[in-house]
């Protein structure tokens, strides 16, 4: 088989393409902790994000106990691969709302990812369906995320779940000033959320950790009490909490939802049985087979070589002026691949 094409250092046209791409001073983040099977969570992200055109890249902060083969599948999908040190929060007796929440105090580090200026943090159960890159545009200063329901069951510990109240429809019961003072501060959903890394803000976050008791929802509570003053709640389109589809329809326009949050009980695409309540829905079935929909698309699998520094686009420009022979002689880098052998 003649070798069909010759591969040595990326083509000067690629190297161009690689330059003229958005400086990557910003990208999207995520989150993946332990060896389980929320690297496919990853993947359906990277993918979507491909599918959506996105122009930044997706950074995964992974813990140490992220096992090599996952990270490999990450770098193999285009993911930049960071990790990061676990964040825990203080000897507490909490009852966390789903016991491994307290893993997820270790989102906190992404604010330590001080090489890009701005992030758009995203659960690694969240898919992207259409284009949000406007999100990186929004002014700077503010903590932008989408707000929560208190209506599931994980909410029973608090005042608002007893007594119907939900920001998401705050005339539908009124809360009770005279008895239990103002009304809960608006409050967001730690799946999504855009922010602006800082070393300042970053030691802040991990110094104020340090003297607060954890609370059932442990970093989102965290994160609402540590941004309450500049938190500026924006559309669900860009993150539908999957309870809004049952308890708040009449806010929720599905069509124009660009990125679904599979945080309902049984809604995590991957490991979906359809058993849990509300999970023979038809907007939950709709909603899961368009995850795996992208998850098994292999025209999104990344193609591209590793992201590549200017030194790398420099050096190979300048080889592409020299006569191809003789720089093919002076790099002696030249690698032959093969085509697939004729049917
Ligand atoms: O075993 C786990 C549990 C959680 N996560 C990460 O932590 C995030 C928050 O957890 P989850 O989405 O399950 O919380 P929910 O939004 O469902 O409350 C996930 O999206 C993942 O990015 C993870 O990597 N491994
Ligand atoms: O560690 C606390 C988690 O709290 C949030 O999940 C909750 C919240 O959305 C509730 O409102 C829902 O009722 C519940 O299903 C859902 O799991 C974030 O999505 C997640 O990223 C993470 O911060
Ligand atoms: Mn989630």
């Amino acid at each position: 088989m003649a070798p069909t094409q010759l591969a040595g250092k990326m083509t000067a046209k690629a190297a161009a393409a690689a330059k003229a791409a958005k400086p990557a001073t910003r990208a999207f983040v995520t989150f993946l902790a332990g060896d389980g099977d929320y690297w496919k969570g990853v993947v359906g992200l990277a993918k979507g994000l491909r599918k959506a055109g996105s122009a930044y890249p997706l950074v995964v902060a992974v813990l140490p106990d992220v096992p090599e083969s996952h990270r490999r599948i990450l770098i193999s999908q285009g993911c930049i691969v960071r990790e990061i040190e676990p964040v825990y929060p203080p000897e507490n007796q909490t009852q966390f709302a789903m016991a491994y929440y307290v893993i997820n105090y270790s989102k906190l580090r992404i604010w330590e990812f001080v090489e890009y200026e701005r992030m758009v943090y995203l659960d690694a159960d969240i898919q992207v369906f259409d284009n949000i890159d406007e999100l990186f545009e929004l002014p700077k200063g503010h903590f932008y995320a989408v707000m929560d329901c208190f209506c599931e069951k994980t909410w029973s510990h608090t005042p608002q779940y007893k007594i119907g109240y939900c920001q998401q429809c705050p005339d539908k019961v009124a809360w009770p000033t005279a008895e239990l003072g103002p009304p809960p501060a608006l409050y967001f959903n730690a799946g999504m959320f855009v922010h602006e890394p800082s070393m300042a803000t970053a030691k802040a976050l991990l110094d104020t950790l340090r003297v607060t008791t954890p609370t059932p929802f442990a970093e989102q509570d965290f994160l609402n009490m540590f941004f309450r003053e500049q938190y500026k709640p924006i559309p669900l389109i860009y993150n539908l909490v999957l309870a809004m589809l049952w308890r708040h329809p009449e806010n929720v326009q599905l069509e124009k939802v660009k990125a679904v949050h599979y945080c309902a009980a049984g809604s995590k695409p991957w490991r979906y049985t359809g058993k849990e309540a509300n999970m023979d829905r038809e907007d939950i079935k709709m909603l899961v087979n368009k995850w795996w929909d992208i998850y098994n698309d292999e025209s999104l699998d990344f193609k591209g070589l590793p992201p590549v520094t200017s030194a790398d686009a420099d050096e190979v420009e300048a080889a592409a002026k020299k006569p191809l022979r003789a720089a093919l002689a002076e790099a002696g880098t030249v690698k032959y691949v093969t085509a697939p052998s004729a049917a």
